[in-house]
């Protein structure tokens, strides 16, 4: 089912310290934020040659990021995607396998305007999984 690992994201207390980090410390691209209103997120990617790394930061009032940097103040890994070649498909086997997909069910439109799942950290080995079909 699995493809390419597509991204690891991190959750960050103060966006532009952490891009003014990668760029200035690590030398890396950063592309430009992108607020995801509908995913409660603003997002940039690092670029790296075999991968992206995503810095995730709260949008709005009820975002995923908030409750997250609430019980990791200082930021921390927050989930993994991998790409999946038909993610209705990935989801229905995920399902009858009794993971627990989360939201409705439905895939949103992701960073990379593709459609996006999540799968619950406990299903996971305490890993949140993303999966976007490519
Ligand atoms: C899609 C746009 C962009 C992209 O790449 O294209 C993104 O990646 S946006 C990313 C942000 N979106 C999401 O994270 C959506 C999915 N997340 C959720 O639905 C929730 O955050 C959820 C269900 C993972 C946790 O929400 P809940 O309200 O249940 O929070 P709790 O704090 O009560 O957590 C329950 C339990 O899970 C542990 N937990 C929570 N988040 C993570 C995590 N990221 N990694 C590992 N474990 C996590 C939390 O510590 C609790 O454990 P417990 O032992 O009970 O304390
Ligand atoms: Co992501």
């Amino acid at each position: 089912m699995l493809g390419r690992l597509n991204h690891v994201a991190i959750a960050v207390p103060d966006l532009n310290a952490a891009i003014n980090r990668y760029e200035k410390v690590l030398g890396a691209k950063v592309s430009a934020p992108q607020h995801l209103p509908e995913h409660g997120v603003t997002v940039v990617f690092v670029e790296v040659e075999n991968t992206k790394t995503e810095l995730l930061f709260p949008l709005g009032d009820n975002s995923p990021i908030g409750a997250f940097l609430e019980k990791n103040p200082s930021g921390g890994m927050h989930h993994m995607c991998y790409e999946v070649d038909d993610i209705l498909a990935a989801r229905d086997k995920l399902i009858e396998d009794g993971v627990r997909v989360l939201g409705d069910g439905n895939p949103k439109i992701g960073a990379h305007g593709k459609p996006v799942l999540f799968l619950h950290p406990k299903d996971f080995d305490g890993t949140l999984i993303e999966l976007e079909q490519v």
